[in-house]
C-alpha cells in the first residue's frame, strides 16, 4: 500500500448539547481547524515536531501531550503498530476551551490524520468509534466527523447508532463567543450524579419536541423545546450576565438561547431574518455585564471532516 507523505485534515467546529441534548446532540458549524501532517525526518530520538498558527496559538502544547498527537498516537496503537516520527502544523480558526468542540477537532484531526497517513486501515465507522472512546462523549467529535447535526444513542450491544437530525434552512445559530475560557473538565464536575425522574421527564419531552423543531423549524415550537434540567441550571453560575444575555436575545427575535457544549460561548437560535437584531442585542449586553464577546451568526456545516492527501 503507498503511504501519503502529507496530509492535511480540516475539522470543524461543533455546538454540543443545543438545549435538552446533553452528550447526545451536536451540530457542525462554519469555523475550521486544520491539521497537516507530514513525515519527520530526523537522525534523532524525536517523535514529533509540532508548530501551531492562527488564533490563540501560544495556548496549545508544542509537545507529546498535544491532542492531536495524542490522537495520531491512538490509532497506531489501535493498529498494533508504532507511529512514525511526524511533524504536525495546526492551523487554528477554533477558539480553545469556549465550547465549540475545540477539543473533538484535534481528537478527529489526529484520528484522521492517522488513518490516512497509515493507508487508511481503518473504516470511518471504526475511526469514529475511536474518537467516541477518547472524547469521552460522542456529542462534538460525530458532527465533527460526519457534519450536520447528529443524535447519537448507544445500541444494546454498546455500539453507537448515528442518526442525521435535519436542520431547517431558517434556523440560524449565532454563537457568542466570550473573552475567558472554561475548561469542559471544570463545567461537568459542577454537574449533580443523580436527577430527579421529573428532570429526566422533562428532557426527554424536550429533545423530542427539539428534534421535530429543528426538522420543521417550527418556532413555537423551538421557543418551548430550548429548555433543559441536565446541565445548564448548574453552569449558567459559571457564565457571568447569562441570564441578562438569555432575556436580551429573546426580546430580540430568538427563539432561545443555550450553553454552547460546555460553554461558555453561548448559542441563540433564531431566524434569517431576527439575526443581525439578535446578534447586536447580545454584544450589547453581554459587554454591558462586563464581557467582551465575539458574536457572529454561522451556518451548519454539512461535511465534516475533510482530508486531501499530497
Ligand atoms: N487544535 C488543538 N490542538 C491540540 N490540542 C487542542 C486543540 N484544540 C483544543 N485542544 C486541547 O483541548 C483543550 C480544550 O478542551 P475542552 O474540552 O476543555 O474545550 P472545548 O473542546 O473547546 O469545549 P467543548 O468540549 O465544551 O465544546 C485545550 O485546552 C487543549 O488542551
Ligand atoms: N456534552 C458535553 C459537551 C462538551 O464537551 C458537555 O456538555 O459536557
Amino acid at each position: 500500500m503507498s503511504l501519503s507523505s502529507t496530509v492535511t485534515v480540516t475539522v470543524p467546529a461543533t455546538t454540543a448539547n443545543i438545549g435538552p441534548g446533553f452528550d447526545c446532540l451536536g451540530a457542525a458549524l462554519t469555523i475550521y481547524n486544520q491539521f497537516q501532517f507530514a513525515q519527520l525526518r530526523t537522525n534523532t530520538e524525536q517523535q514529533v515536531d509540532i508548530t501551531v498558527e492562527g488564533l490563540e496559538a501560544d495556548r496549545v502544547n508544542r509537545d507529546e501531550s498535544n491532542l492531536a498527537y495524542q490522537a495520531f498516537v491512538k490509532l497506531y496503537e489501535h493498529l498494533g503498530q508504532t507511529p512514525p516520527p511526524v511533524e504536525i502544523n495546526i492551523q487554528l480558526g477554533v477558539p480553545l476551551a469556549r465550547g465549540l468542540g475545540s477539543s473533538a477537532t484535534a481528537i478527529v484531526g489526529g484520528l484522521v490524520g492517522a488513518n490516512a497517513f497509515a493507508g487508511s486501515p481503518l473504516s470511518a465507522a471504526e475511526v469514529m468509534q475511536l474518537a467516541i472512546a477518547m472524547e469521552g462523549h460522542p456529542d462534538n467529535v460525530v458532527p465533527a466527523l460526519v457534519g450536520g447535526c447528529r443524535l447519537a444513542a448507544t445500541t444494546s450491544e454498546g455500539k453507537w447508532e448515528i442518526c442525521e437530525i435535519p436542520w431547517h434552512s431558517d434556523i440560524v445559530p449565532v454563537v457568542a463567543i466570550p473573552n475567558f475560557e472554561l475548561s469542559t473538565a471544570e463545567a461537568r464536575r459542577v454537574l449533580p450524579s443523580d436527577y430527579s425522574r421529573a428532570d429526566a421527564i422533562f428532557n426527554t419531552a424536550h429533545l423530542g419536541l427539539l428534534v421535530r423543531a429543528l426538522e420543521t423549524g417550527n418556532g413555537k415550537w423551538l421557543r418551548a423545546a430550548l429548555q433543559d434540567r441536565i446541565h445548564q441550571p448548574y453552569r449558567q453560575t459559571l457564565i457571568p450576565g447569562y441570564n441578562a444575555v438569555q432575556d436580551t436575545a429573546i426580546a430580540a427575535g430568538a427563539y432561545g438561547l443555550v450553553i454552547s457544549g460546555a460553554g461558555p460561548t453561548l448559542l441563540a437560535l433564531t431566524s434569517s431574518q431576527e439575526a443581525a437584531n439578535v446578534e447586536a442585542a447580545i454584544a450589547n449586553t453581554w459587554i454591558e455585564q462586563g464581557v467582551t464577546p465575539l458574536v457572529k451568526a454561522l451556518k451548519i456545516d454539512s461535511t465534516g471532516a475533510t482530508t486531501k492527501e499530497a
